[in-house]
């Protein structure tokens, strides 16, 4: 017996080759310890999304998107904005979409859909409506924050007080953001502390994260860096913010991926690249989801999404606003599978 195990190993041993090249893959796995295991993505298709857009889309589709999206595995998707309908009209039916999710069994079990309010009345709206989350922002600059809210920064935050107040009451999460973090339409370049001091208020006010806003896309990997080390040396956790970035100027994902090596785990997109701000002119949309979790996907980074379902969901409402998907991996699977 022992005699035949020898000779088993002799031979296993000649069956190998005397020498072996070891490729040393440590930059590749280096690139993906820097990044998170594990990475929550806000989909802001159906707020950020739509509402700049010109025609009117049904409530009924726009429920059709939230649902399908959740079926895809997202967690989180701001479902609208509590704001005037004389400001965004494509967020006037904020309640009925709002009424359509009320029962959250199905496909909407476990996923949080957050809505945006910048006043009192719209927090009010929201809680009414059902919502448990809402989202207060705030500008970077004062030119951005007057053309969107109508209101200097610091009286954006008067405004915030009373919802932070009743959303204690009320046991709703308030979620923030900053706007125009990367640059503003307006004022052009912004600094890095105007941003950091937003941040700031609005953790201190209570909000759980904050979004930091790349409004137009104009942000690149060297200004994302910048920015996030004057967060950090104002002593914020970038545990406590998200980024949301704009790909006007293609530079989302490379953006993106400083944010995930500095330590952010959560990442604002928009199914299908839906979207601009009707406030900055000529800024396109979100950063595609399809994009990002592609990008996660080849990362090692977990999301939960389905990237076929994902790609679907972005097929559907892109056939109903009728353009095509502005997200490159969405374009090439839906080519591919086109044969
Ligand atoms: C803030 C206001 C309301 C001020 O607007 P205002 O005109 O200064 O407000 P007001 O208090 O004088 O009220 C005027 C009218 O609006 C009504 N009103 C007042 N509040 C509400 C409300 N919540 N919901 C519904 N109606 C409201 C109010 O009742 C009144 O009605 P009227 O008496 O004339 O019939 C307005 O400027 C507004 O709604 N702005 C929203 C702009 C917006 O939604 N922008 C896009 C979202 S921000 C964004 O996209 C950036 C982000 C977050 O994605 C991050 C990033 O990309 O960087």
């Amino acid at each position: 017996m022992l005699r035949s195990l020898a000779r088993l190993s002799r031979g296993l041993r000649s069956q190998c080759p005397p020498e072996v090249k070891i490729v040393d893959v440590g930059p590749r796995d280096g690139l993906r310890s820097q990044c998170p295991p594990e990475v929550k993505i806000v989909d802001v298709g159906p707020r950020d999304g739509l509402q700049n857009e010109k025609t009117l889309v049904e409530t009924a589709c726009k429920v059709e998107l939230i649902k399908r999206l959740a079926a895809a595995g997202l967690k989180c998707v701001e479902a609208t904005a509590f704001v005037s309908p004389k400001w965004v009209p494509q967020m006037g039916d904020h309640a009925e979409v709002m009424a359509a999710l009320k029962e959250k069994d199905g496909v909407l079990s476990g996923v949080d859909l957050p809505v945006l309010a910048p006043n009192l009345k719209g927090f009010e709206g929201a809680v009414a409506a059902g919502a448990q989350e809402v989202a207060v922002f705030a500008a970077a600059t004062e030119s951005f924050s007057k053309k969107n809210t109508n209101c200097s920064i610091a009286e954006s935050f008067d405004r915030f007080l009373p919802i932070m107040e009743a959303s204690k009451e009320k046991n709703v999460r308030v979620r923030g953001y900053v706007s125009v973090a990367l640059g503003c339409p307006y004022e052009g370049a912004v600094a890095p502390q105007a941003v950091t001091g937003v941040i700031k208020k609005l953790l201190d006010m209570g909000c759980y994260e904050v979004s930091i806003g790349d409004t137009i896309g104009c942000g690149t990997a060297g200004g994302v860096s910048d920015l996030l080390d004057c967060v950090e040396a104002e002593g914020i956790a970038l545990d406590h913010c998200a980024i949301h970035f704009h790909d006007t100027y293609g530079q989302a994902l490379a953006n993106i991926l400083v944010g995930l090596q500095r330590g952010v785990k959560v990442v604002d997109s928009s199914v299908a690249g839906l979207g601009g701000c009707p406030y900055a002119k000529g800024a396109t949309g979100n950063v595609a989801t399809e994009d990002v979790v592609y990008m996660l996907n080849g990362l090692g980074v977990s999301t939960g999404v389905d990237l076929d379902k994902l790609v679907d969901a972005g097929a559907f409402i892109s056939e109903k606003i009728g353009r095509s998907p502005a997200s490159r991996a969405a374009s090439a699977i839906l080519a591919k599978r086109g044969g």
